[in-house]
């Protein structure tokens, strides 16, 4: 199978695993995987739960679109991934209940929306900014990407929901899964004592286990 016919493949299986499991509803998100000769898109306006592997958008390497249906409108927030980010081959955004909820809350930190509160999250998802408010489709969201310098893998928009950059569409999903839990527990912990991983935890984790 070509790489792409299998990254085809694997984007559809991924979108529906998500879909099914309530990591998305309705035509909520869109996930990116990259390919030697261009980004594929999931189309705008289409469930993550029937993504037709043949449909799924292809933008070349000067961002044109040359296949499929129309791409997502958020082609620029993904593509600002791709750009900032050389070790990133897949990029999922998603609606998920409770990081969209952390992208909302008045008082999460803008710098570290996700403190280290596991260290499974530490590993998959690490450091994650809030990007500020802009309109779905935007271009300005890829400005405010671009402005990270690829320094996150992963961003809550405010008042949107998470995007999670990985290596590959399984890395990037897994990333997507583990912020969601942690946010969820983020907010079911509020207003309790919580003990959070030290600085010296969190540089162990690192030098462990690296940038998976
Ligand atoms: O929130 C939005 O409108 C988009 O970010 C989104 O999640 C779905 O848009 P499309 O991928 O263009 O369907
Ligand atoms: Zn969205």
């Amino acid at each position: 199978m070509s790489i792409e016919r299998d990254l085809r493949e694997q984007m559809s299986t991924l979108c529906a695993s998500l879909y099914q499991r309530g990591f998305s509803v309705g035509t909520a998100g869109n996930v990116s995987a990259r390919l030697p000769d261009g980004i594929l898109m999931t189309p705008t306006n289409a469930t993550l739960g029937g993504i037709d592997p043949d449909k799924i958008s292809k933008l070349d390497l000067n961002g044109e679109h040359v296949s499929g249906d129309r791409p997502t409108k958020e082609v620029f927030l993904h593509q600002a991934f791709y750009d900032t980010r050389p070790e990133a081959g897949a990029v999922v955004h998603l609606h998920s209940t409770w990081a969209t909820a952390l992208s909302c809350l008045e008082d999460t930190d803008p710098d570290d929306c996700v403190p280290p509160l596991t260290p499974y999250v530490v590993m998959r998802v690490g450091r994650v900014k809030l990007v500020p408010y802009v309109k779905p489709g935007d271009p300005k969201s890829g400005d405010l990407i671009r402005d990270l310098n690829g320094a996150y893998g992963a961003v809550l928009l405010a008042n949107h929901g998470p995007v999670v950059s990985g290596k590959d569409l399984f890395s990037a999903g897994c990333a997507a899964e583990e912020l969601e839990e942690t946010a969820k527990l983020l907010v079911a912990l509020r207003g309790q004592k919580t003990r959070l991983l030290s600085n010296a935890d969190v540089m162990d984790l690192k030098a462990t286990f690296g940038n998976m």
